[in-house]
């Protein structure tokens, strides 16, 4: 009888996953918040153009489009509000100073679902920082994002550097190859396939699968591959990062993951946790388009939290207290400051463990029931 209720990838959050869901918004956003970002709430659909072409270098997207009966134009659900937030900035908040720092949280929706991510629609939260694409700038959306990330209740969190115009530029200095050779050597690194790189005559591309690991051991490897300084002020980017993290995260380096950075230009960043398959969050340094034809830099993540909900609605549940007929109400005051949720009966059928409780009140104390 469910099959047909709802579209396929999309669903219904019952309790306690949909208060779970909140309360990692709301935590990790106030994370964020403390670090001066300022919070914009853009609309969930808007002209398919605007959520098209305003970042630099990204690829056209699948969109979830509709006809506006009212506009006679055609509408697009945001698949990735990053997008928007660059709007706003060159437009509505252009005459703000740099650098505009901004966060952001709500639902998306993705065209397809994806094998590991079954759902279109998902929470995306983050925060954008406008004007800059510096190191320092980087180290401190880095450093956001995994405040962020354990503030939402993450236990172990890993950091995975990349360098998404890695190819780019080694093809253009020291490492030269014809342009239609780099989409191909692309793709064998991101593979990892190293017979492929030798067939392929890229035998100076191999070092950089072997760059790849525990951020210490993986920027030395990479170091030796730079003889002629062309990756000097990344190399010198990313140990600011690193040591800017420091032991708030696990630090890896993979130079040529690709995989989801659609739009980032020298940095990008994914994020995992512990016991939670693919990653949680992503971000990165980019390029805003503004009406006028200006370029400005950026740096952001996002994070899609809806894979802690369960971990988080676990804990919830643990603080459930059932007032029995006659409880003491100030003492329920109480334990509701206290951060308990009470759950008081109305007459005698209602039944503790049936409710959902994991306490009952007795006198001022809450008794667990076992
Ligand atoms: N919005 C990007 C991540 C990002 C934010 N800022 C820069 N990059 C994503 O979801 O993949």
């Amino acid at each position: 009888m469910t099959h047909a209720l709802l579209p396929e990838g999309l669903r219904d959050r019952l309790p306690p996953e949909a208060e779970a869901a909140a309360a990692i918004l709301r935590a990790a956003l106030d994370a964020v918040a403390g670090h001066g970002y300022e919070r914009v709430a853009p609309p969930l659909a808007e002209f398919e153009e605007s959520l098209v072409g305003r970042l630099k270098s990204a690829s056209a997207r699948d969109l979830l489009r509709v006809v506006d009966p009212v506009s006679q134009r055609t509408l697009a659900l945001r698949p990735d509000i990053t997008t928007q937030v660059g709007r706003i900035a060159t437009t509505r908040m252009a005459h703000r100073a740099r650098p505009l720092r901004l966060s952001y949280g709500g639902p998306v929706m993705k065209l397809r679902a994806t094998q590991l991510r079954p759902e279109r629609e998902m929470t995306q939260l983050g925060a954008e920082l406008i004007g800059r694409d510096s190191a320092a700038a980087a180290a401190e959306i880095a450093v956001v994002a995994i405040e962020a990330l354990a503030a939402a209740g993450a236990p172990r969190i890993t950091i995975d550097l990349t360098l998404p115009d890695l190819v780019d530029v080694l093809a253009a200095g020291p490492l030269p190859l014809a342009p239609v050779d780099i989409a191909r050597v692309r793709c064998l690194l991101d593979a990892k396939d190293a017979g492929g790189l030798v067939a392929a005559g890229a035998h100076a591309y191999l070092p950089l699968i072997e760059a790849a690991g525990p951020f210490a051991e993986a920027v030395t490897r990479l170091r030796a591959i730079d003889a002629d300084g062309a990756l000097a002020t990344r190399l010198a980017a990313l140990e600011q990062i690193a040591a800017r993290i420091g032991d708030a995260a696990q630090i890896t380096l993979d130079p040529t993951e690709r995989h989801g950075f659609e739009y980032q230009s020298w940095l990008g960043f994914s994020l995992f946790v512990d016991g939670l398959a693919g990653e949680i969050g992503r971000g990165g340094t980019y390029t805003i388009l503004s009406d006028t034809g200006c370029e400005e830099p950026a740096v952001g993540f996002s994070i899609y939290p809806d894979p802690l909900i369960e971990r988080v609605a676990r804990t919830a549940a643990d603080h459930r207290l059932f007032l029995p007929l006659g409880h003491d109400q100030a003492a329920a005051e109480a334990m509701r400051a206290q951060g308990w949720s009470t759950v008081a009966a109305l007459d005698a059928r209602c039944d503790a463990r049936a409710l959902g409780c994991s306490h009952v009140l007795d006198g001022a104390a809450a008794v667990p029931l076992g």
